[in-house]
């Protein structure tokens, strides 16, 4: 780019954003197979992995531990070279890149990791401003650049301190202004906050989403947390043993996860049973007894409470509740207690899906 960062919401940043959509910023792999081979023998890594990523989105790849996820994220800017496939930059096939080529494509393609990679020996503003150094822009415009790239990740001020006397989140700060002093059109993240504490990650990730807003980068990151994914991705794709699983926008995967692997990567997210309802559930009723329904939102309707307590016909008591909105959409589930009369079948047209999980007493409560 060559406007300056800039303020939300002002003209410049109406054509910062635009001029960063114009330049583009689309990932596209095709059939991509990576193979480790070494003395000890070969690893598959990735398998057969196509797949679009659109400028201006952002992008989560998530996986187990030895998914595939950093050699997939590091065949973007040509760390790692594909066994077989391609990876495709606007269009452009990189593989075909000789060395000169090689460099402007990383200068298009920041990258930010888990654990910083500062130079401890070096100022903020130095680190800040190596690529440039590196690429020879004049020692003016490199001050210039620096600052405003500074003030972009709220680093204000600290321009003169040394890495070692910066909290994790600041370090990362910094690791996200290297990055974007050379105005990339796509931001590779490698677990870039799996290094921090939860209140830090929040702050991170509402940067990066902040960024992407701001000047319409493409961001694509991988992560071993859903948590992460939920909180600021577009979209996102779920690997395992090195092949694409389950894809999709990030509210209908939380909403109606297929794979063994997304529901295993969501399992530290749900909260499963009340403890107290749990001890108390039984398998069959009797005299006196709530039936307990779980309802199921995947994002397809919004609860609607009133319409509950008309199509349940007696009395409802709510027993817990985890939905959330995920891009607009209502996905968890809801636990209610209905008392005699009431009509558990009816409830399958409030919810994306019910069913009778018990009986409790409701004098226990
Ligand atoms: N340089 C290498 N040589 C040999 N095998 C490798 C190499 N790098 C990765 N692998 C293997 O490739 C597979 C995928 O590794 P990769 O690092 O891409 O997974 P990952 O999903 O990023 O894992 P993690 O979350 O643990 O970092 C693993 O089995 C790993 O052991």
């Amino acid at each position: 780019m060559t406007s300056a960062p800039a303020i939300a919401g002002s003209p410049a940043r109406a054509a910062a954003t635009s001029e960063a959509r114009r330049k583009g910023g689309t990932v596209s792999f095709e059939g991509l197979g990576k193979v480790y081979r070494s003395s000890a023998g070969e690893v598959t890594a990735l398998r057969d992995i196509s797949l679009d990523i659109r400028a201006g989105e952002i992008f989560g790849i998530i996986g187990r531990s030895g998914a595939g996820k950093s050699s997939l994220l590091r065949t973007i800017n040509r760390l790692e070279q594909p066994t077989s496939g391609r990876v495709r930059i606007d269009g452009e096939d990189i593989a075909g890149l000789d060395e000169s080529g090689l460099v402007g494509l990383r200068r298009r393609i920041g990258m930010i990791f888990q654990h910083f990679n500062l130079l401890s020996a070096k100022t903020v503003r130095e680190n800040v401003a190596l690529p440039l150094r590196v690429a020879g822009v004049a020692r003016d415009e490199i001050a210039q650049r620096v600052d405003q790239t500074l003030a972009l990740v709220g680093l204000e001020g600290k321009g003169d301190t040394y890495p070692s006397r910066l909290s994790g989140g600041q370090k990362q700060r910094v690791g996200i202004a290297r990055a974007l002093v050379s105005r990339p059109e796509i931001l590779l993240c490698d677990e870039a906050t799996s290094a921090l504490d939860p209140e830090t990650t929040v702050s991170i990730l509402t940067l990066l989403k902040d960024i992407n807003r701001r000047l319409g980068l493409t961001i694509v990151l991988i992560t071993h947390e859903m948590s992460v994914i939920r909180e600021i991705c577009d979209r996102v794709v779920v690997i395992e043993k090195g092949e694409i699983v389950e894809e999709g926008p990030v509210w209908q995967v939380f909403g109606t996860p297929r794979h063994a692997a997304t529901q295993a990567l969501l399992q530290p997210l749900e909260n499963g049973l009340p403890e107290d309802l749990a001890h108390r559930l039984r398998d069959t009723a009797r005299p006196g007894d709530e039936t307990v329904v779980e309802l199921r939102f995947a994002g397809h309707r919004t609860p609607d409470l009133t319409g509950l307590a008309a199509a349940a016909g007696g009395t409802v008591r709510l027993l817990s509740s985890q939905v959330e909105r995920i891009q607009g959409h209502a996905i968890g589930q809801i636990l209610v207690g209905l008392g005699a009369g009431a009509r558990p079948e009816a409830l399958g047209q409030i919810a994306d899906s019910a069913r009778v999980i018990g009986y409790v007493d409701a004098t226990d409560d």
